[in-house]
């Protein structure tokens, strides 16, 4: 097993440019649909620096999706300031990719056309945009099956298409939630490399939201606990563990259980508020 040992998390990328997402105060209620209106988000901040990797846990319900629907532009807060690269959100703002625990291929589509998609939408020249596909797909591991449709795959390699659609436009912001939810835990653990390996060196900041603790922590240059619902960010816990990291074996380390030890403390009242607040609603 490699020994690390902590060390400070690297200077963000561009810090002096500004963030690359910033929230401010930012809150979100839903009308409610003939009921009350419901806050999902109250006075959230949040910074997140170009090329820096901060992954989201909460408990479940709590508005975790709904921040990066805020960050995506795909809803307007209702209070507070959105900020993507210094400009407020008002549509979905260039630059910004994305990767859902549901896969984004087209099933009636070839890995080599799913991949070259988002470059078309991007208005890139379908020569152009195949060549791109074919050396994203390589990658991506999946060199040879160009050619494939989506249900010749497994699992693990649909995620694979998806990380090249998302990654092949050069996002300088990745917002992720629960990608790798439904895989199995050593697909899952091969794809958190996967990731790491990708992401590294794009200067991409990377929001990712997750229920998994290990993968939050794995992965993160820092980890936000958000409170039971309306959400706001009860804790922000720096990862200071070196990179290139390998998720096996870096989740056995000491200083690595110490952090998680430090999250689930943030998250485990907010854990019991929620599960109270269930058990309610069913009594
Ligand atoms: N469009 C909407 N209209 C009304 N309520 C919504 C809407 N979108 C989300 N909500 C509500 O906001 C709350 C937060 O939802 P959100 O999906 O952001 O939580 P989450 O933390 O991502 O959940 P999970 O952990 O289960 O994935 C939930 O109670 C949800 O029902």
């Amino acid at each position: 097993m490699t020994q690390h040992t902590a060390v400070p998390d690297p200077p963000p990328a561009a810090a002096a440019d500004g963030p690359a997402i910033q929230l401010r105060s930012a809150t979100k209620t839903f009308a409610g649909g003939g009921g009350a209106p419901f806050t999902a988000l109250r006075d959230v901040d949040l910074s997140v620096a170009p090329g820096e990797f901060v992954s989201v846990v909460g408990p479940t319900g709590c508005g975790k999706s709904t921040t990066l629907a805020l960050i995506s532009g795909l809803e307007p807060a209702s209070g507070g300031t959105v900020e993507v690269a210094g400009a407020p959100v008002r549509a979905i703002p260039p630059g910004v990719g994305y990767m859902f625990q549901t896969d984004a291929v087209l099933p009636w589509r070839t890995v080599l056309d799913n991949v070259a998609l988002g470059l078309r939408y991007t208005g890139t020249r379908r020569t152009e945009a195949r060549e791109r596909a074919r050396d994203w797909i390589g990658r991506v591991g999946l060199g040879g099956f160009e050619k494939y449709y989506p249900h010749q795959l497994s699992g693990g390699m649909r995620k694979r298409v998806s990380l090249a659609q998302t990654l092949i436009t050069g996002p300088s912001i990745i917002l992720m939630d629960e990608p790798f939810g439904a895989l199995d835990v050593q697909t899952r653990e091969l794809m958190q490399d996967e990731l790491l390996r990708l992401w590294a060196g794009t200067g991409a900041a990377v929001v990712f939201v997750t229920h998994d603790l290990t993968e939050a922590i794995a992965l993160a240059d820092r980890v936000l606990v958000m409170t039971a619902a309306p959400a706001t960010v009860k804790a922000s816990i720096p990862v200071q563990l070196p990179r290139p990291r390998r998720v096996e074996e870096i989740r056995l380390e000491a200083a690595f259980l110490d952090i998680y030890r430090r999250v689930w403390d943030a998250l485990r009242e907010e854990v019991e508020i929620s599960r109270q607040r269930g058990a309610r609603r069913v009594a």
